[in-house]
């Protein structure tokens, strides 16, 4: 399998997941969901360390979601569940950041969450972890602090839906490819970030990343 230390220039896709951990789908006030709920940042959003996340024009409300990504390794397209790990090529820790009003009024409107989701520095991501160094995804915690504040901190053992069942649910209707970036999913904690906020996040134990709001 090639390396995907360049899994942010291979220009692929992210395939988000909503609402996977009860708590951030109670605090949002949203129901459970009894199937994975899925949508899609572009590549336009992805953000390396020492860069910049940009407000988008007119955001009031930009939230921080801390998740963990899976980079996928070879082309897969209905995935059985067992054999999920055969298309996994390593991990990342990323932000799904959302401007949470526009999403709201999108919601509100029955409208797509492009904007709110998909603006540019949308995606500030760390480092690419191969995944001979994790033996078990299940098996993290996730964390995020702002401005030196723990605002998450959850066990990815706490998803609703787990990678093999989203990675086969996913291939059923969309091929992911090698380079694509799975985000899985926040927990509780998401809150308002402001310019001059330093957000640092990552798995503990395994990796640390840092980014400042401009
Ligand atoms: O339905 C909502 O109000 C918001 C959902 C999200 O933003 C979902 C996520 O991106 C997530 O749970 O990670
Ligand atoms: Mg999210």
């Amino acid at each position: 399998m090639s390396n995907f230390a360049n899994f942010r220039e291979i220009g692929r896709k992210i395939v988000c997941v909503g609402r996977n951990y009860k708590d951030h789908a109670l605090e949002l006030g949203n129901p459970i969901p009894k199937k994975p709920m899925i949508f899609l940042k572009s590549t336009n959003s992805y953000v390396a360390e020492g860069n910049p996340i940009v407000i988008p024009p007119g955001c009031q409300n930009l939230h921080q979601e801390v998740e963990l990504g899976v980079v996928i390794g070879k082309q897969a397209k209905n995935i059985k569940k067992d054999d999920w790990k055969d298309y996994v090529a390593g991990y990342t820790v990323a932000l799904d950041m959302t401007a949470r009003d526009f999403q709201d009024e999108a919601k509100k409107a029955g409208a797509p969450w492009f904007l709110s989701k998909s603006f540019d520095t949308s995606c500030p991501v760390a480092n690419f972890i191969d995944k001979s160094k994790i033996s078990d995804p299940h098996d993290l915690e996730l964390y995020c602090l702002i401005n030196g504040q723990e605002k998450q901190r959850e066990k990815t053992n706490s998803m609703i839906f787990d990678i093999p069942t989203l990675i086969s649910y996913v291939t059923q209707f969309a091929t992911l490819e090698p380079g694509d970036l799975l985000l899985t999913g926040t927990p509780a904690g998401v809150c308002r970030v402001q310019s001059g906020d330093t957000i640092e996040f990552g798995l503990t134990g395994i990796i640390d990343s840092k980014f400042f709001v401009q």
